[in-house]
């Protein structure tokens, strides 16, 4: 470097952690290092996007135009473009070219602004050319970065309009389009002036397709609420709507927008793309005829518009050449649909028995959804290659492209002794593994200049400020007799979604008060898969009349909670009846909030749907104490309030999942939404659980050893096959003499008798009265168990008795409806059964003598049981 430079990176002392000598070459070789945006202590290396990343659009002071000017030429010098006299030659006249228009303006300088001298100059085709090449070389998202000395220059400097550069665009482009081998070409228009904003154009792409959101606007709205069109252009187009483009009609998915070009200090020039370049490829699979059904289309060649150079201290505007994709969730999301193009049958699935319940692939299990979108993403990307190339479009392969940067990486690193800069977010494909490069990772995080960068600036705010204090109008570009002709755009009197409302939008403000508050807790990914799938579906349902906020509980704010919201929960239970750790804050946090909000919660509608397993103890109990929670606010149950779903019979509960989702969804949208618990459909789920069980040999079992209950029981598995770190599960089977019971009970003598679920015989037996006495903390538990058998009226008396201070007993209560129960016992023959500790039993007994007289194990014979432990 020379002497008389000084460098910006001279103050970047290297860490001691870094490898100095590669840092060094790297400092040696690149005279001008941006920041990346990362501190000392802070990283953004990990970031899609950094934050802080330098941009243009605003002015540099003019010792930092000197320094980048001078390192621009030096660099020109060692890469062999000018000779060292050529070089300071050509320095000399550039610094004077600089201090002779330096200005005094507002500067910015790491992100401080002050009052100061700018300045700019003017670079040769050459420079200019070589600059950009640098920032192609330079730019650490791109994976072609070999190419960098084929790029073009198509130089527009002297472009001064908008509708120049309009019609300069679309003449220059079709050149490069080149029928389909392109040619990668930067058109470049004249720099930011210091007084200026510079050109730019609204678009991000020049070719890019409409898209419309529901909530906005009609325009491109679908019947479920989702967005026709390219999801990332929604607001682009309103505001090119708004500037006075009229849609083509009908709408359709593919609908490219025209271009808005706009020059420094004018106003927007509109412009359709002429017919050869809107022509689309149709994606189409040789393999799989049902791909051409799906109408996925792509422009020919994408050419980023949006974008700016860096280059000696001077900003452009440019249009490169770029790539985009079908398959994102938040774009044309299409994979589901290749999926299904490509052989993926939800009704096949549903065949089986373990599947009957689902209704899309985001049901299935993860490792079945992530075969298909797998196996999807892999023949898209085939489709859609085959279907560039027989059109004859260049299409650059991935693997080919991965291997040609690692090679090009290595050969760098290798005459260099320092690695490009790359960003492993953007060079790695989504294939991932199977690609090459992805095994390179990270590589080192910095930012030489020239550079490639966003403006600070959106055009259309731009043209906001510039409207008022310009006379120029905005123009539309149209073709008459040959020539371009102008059309003044009549900006629409009202704004874009004042003009296409609807009815069903007229309700939208008035509606739209109320918020749908979904919210889930889930320690592995069953209650969480389940919120997902109520999320996508509430929020495509109620999309015009409500807010949908998706949230794990802990992040649920009360406070936030209006008085006419929805709340819905999916809720796990873990440990022994514990909330999942993304819940438990707003579990420890419940009794609080009871004692300190005043909101009148009264109006609030609330459904909870838990997830637990009936084999444990506290079988769904965060459900139950985040319903409780709710129910003491005076809420609104909605779609059965609370849902006990059970894993022990479904893994993922889609059966009653689904019930609740369509309750759920006809509440919210004014319907009855009902939900009851269905016993019988219950009694059938167990029925299908437990044929899944085998029969294996009990072989020993020892007495209880800890406090715990906890012991031994050897079984014998009698030829059942199963997997290391499988789990048991044990159902030990009922004596036949409590079976004989249970069935005389009912009054069936045949054992082969079914009797149906609402049969009076199952209203009329004899188990109807229960004196429980139990520990608080097996409240929920108890009270889960005994309520189905209350809705089913099978209880008469049910008297629960949580251990209390006033040491009030089992057998206390017994006494309170001693003539009800001396009359079931004596007249009606009724049957007792004791269970419990021996002072219990003991007690109860003594009880039950001074109701019936005399001791009620000679007066009741075998009506009278009694179990001890
Ligand atoms: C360690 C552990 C403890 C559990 N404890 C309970 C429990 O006390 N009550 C219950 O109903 N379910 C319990 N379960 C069952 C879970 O609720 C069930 O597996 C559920 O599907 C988990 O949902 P998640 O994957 O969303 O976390 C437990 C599961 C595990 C693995």
């Amino acid at each position: 470097m020379p002497s008389n430079m000084i460098s910006p990176n001279a103050e970047s002392v290297p860490s001691s952690r870094c490898p100095l000598a590669e840092y060094e070459k790297i400092l040696e070789r690149n005279p001008i290092l941006a920041p990346t945006g990362c501190t000392d202590k802070f990283c953004q290396a990990g970031r899609l996007v950094h934050t802080d990343e330098p941009k243009i659009g605003d002015n540099s002071p003019l010792e930092i135009v000197q320094n980048e000017a001078s390192a621009f030429l030096w660099q020109l010098w060692q890469d062999g473009i000018y000779t060292e006299d050529h070089y300071t030659e050509r320095r000399a006249q550039v610094m004077a070219d600089i201090d002779r228009s330096a200005k005094d303006k507002i500067v910015w300088n790491q992100g401080v602004k002050r009052v100061g001298k700018t300045s700019t100059w003017t670079q040769t085709f050459e420079e200019l050319q070589y600059g950009l090449r640098l920032a192609w070389r330079n730019s650490r998202k791109c994976i072609m970065r070999s190419r960098y000395q084929e790029l073009e220059l198509c130089d527009l400097r002297h472009v001064q309009t908008s509708v120049g550069m309009a019609t300069a665009l679309l003449e220059e482009i079709t050149k490069s389009f080149n029928d389909g081998q392109i040619r990668p070409t930067v058109f470049v228009f004249p720099p930011k002036s210091v007084d200026g904003d510079g050109p730019m154009f609204w678009n991000k792409q020049i070719l890019n397709f409409a898209a419309v959101d529901l909530t906005t606007g009609t325009q491109y709205e679908l019947d479920d609420g989702s967005i026709l069109g390219d999801p990332s252009n929604v607001q682009l187009t309103k505001d090119i709507i708004d500037l006075g483009w009229t849609p083509p009609s009908p709408r359709t998915r593919w609908d490219l927008l025209p271009v808005v070009a706009m020059a420094e200090d004018d106003a927007p020039a509109m412009v359709e793309l002429p017919d050869k370049l809107r022509r689309l490829i149709d994606i189409e699979h040789p393999d799989y005829p049902g791909f051409g059904k799906l109408n996925l289309k792509w422009y020919q060649f994408p050419a980023l518009s949006r974008l700016g150079f860096d280059i000696g201290g001077v900003q452009y505007m440019d249009a490169e050449i770029g790539v985009r994709n079908l398959a994102d969730t938040f774009r044309y999301d299409s994979l589901p649909d290749v999926a299904k193009a490509i052989g993926f049958d939800i009704d096949s699935y549903r065949q089986k028995q373990e599947y009957s319940e689902v209704r899309a692939m985001e049901d299935l299990p993860d490792y079945e959804q992530l075969r298909w979108l797998s196996r999807a993403q892999a023949e898209l990307n085939y489709a859609v290659r085959w279907s560039f190339l027989k059109k004859g479009v260049t299409c650059v392969g991935t693997l080919a492209a991965s291997s040609d940067w690692c090679q090009y990486d290595d050969d760098h690193a290798a005459k260099n002794g320092y690695r490009l800069n790359s960003d492993p977010y953007w060079i790695s494909p989504p294939q991932g593994s199977i690609v090459p490069v992805w095994h390179r990772g990270g590589a080192p995080n910095y930012q030489p200049k020239p550079m490639i960068c966003r403006n600070r600036y959106d055009p259309v705010k731009c043209w906001q400020r510039r409207k008022s204090a310009t006379d120029a109008e905005p123009v539309r570009l149209v073709i008459r007799e040959n020539r371009w002709a102008t059309e003044i755009l009549s900006a629409f009197p009202i704004s874009w979604s004042e003009r296409h409302v609807n009815p069903a939008n007229e309700r939208l403000p008035e509606a739209m008060t109320n918020t749908v508050h979904i919210c889930y807790c889930s320690k592995g990914t069953t209650a969480r898969v389940l919120a997902d799938k109520l999320h996508r579906s509430v929020k495509k349902k109620c999309a015009k009349t409500s807010h949908v906020s998706f949230t794990s509980l802990n992040a649920l704010d009360l406070h936030q909670v209006g008085p006419s919201d929805v709340i819905l929960v999916v809720a796990a239970t873990t440990g022994s009846g514990a909330f999942p750790s993304n819940g438990d804050e707003f579990a420890r946090s419940m009794d609080q909030m009871l004692h300190t909000m005043a909101a009148d919660f009264s109006g609030l509608r609330v459904s909870i749907f838990g997830v637990g397993d009936s084999a444990y103890p506290r079988f769904n109990a965060a459900a139950i104490g985040v319903y409780n929670f709710f129910r003491q606010f005076g809420i609104l149950p909605i779609a059965g309030g609370l849902i006990k779903a059970d894993v022990a019979s479904e893994a993922l509960p889609l059966r009653l999942f689904n019930r609740w989702l369509d309750a759920v969804e006809s509440s919210l949208t004014g319907g009855v939404g009902e939900l009851r618990e269905n016993p019988e459909e219950d009694f059938m789920a167990h029925a299908v659980m437990l044929r899944q069980f085998n029969a294996a040999t009990l072989i020993s079992k020892s007495s209880p050893t800890t406090a715990e209950n906890e012991g031994l029981i050897v079984v014998a598995l009698d030829g059942i096959e199963y997997a290391e770190m499988q789990h048991l599960r044990l159902l030990p089977t009922n004596s036949s003499s409590q079976v004989a019971r249970a069935l005389a009970a009912l009054g069936i003598e045949d054992a082969q008798e079914s009797v149906p679920f609402c049969d009076e015989k199952l209203q009329q037996c004899s188990y109807q009265d229960l004196f429980a006495g139990f520990r608080p903390i097996d409240g929920d538990i108890i009270r889960s168990t005994t309520s189905l058998a209350e809705t089913h009226r099978v209880l008469d008396i049910s008297c629960l008795v949580p251990s209390n201070k006033e040491k009030k007993r089992v057998q206390d209560f017994l006494w309170l409806k001693r003539d009800e129960i001396r009359a079931k016992l004596v007249e009606e023959e009724g049957y007792v059964y004791v269970c419990g500790s021996a002072s219990m039993t003991e007690g109860v007994r003594a009880k039950l003598r001074e109701i019936v007289g005399e001791d009620p194990k000679e007066r009741l014979g075998d009506r009278y049981v009694e179990e001890v432990f």
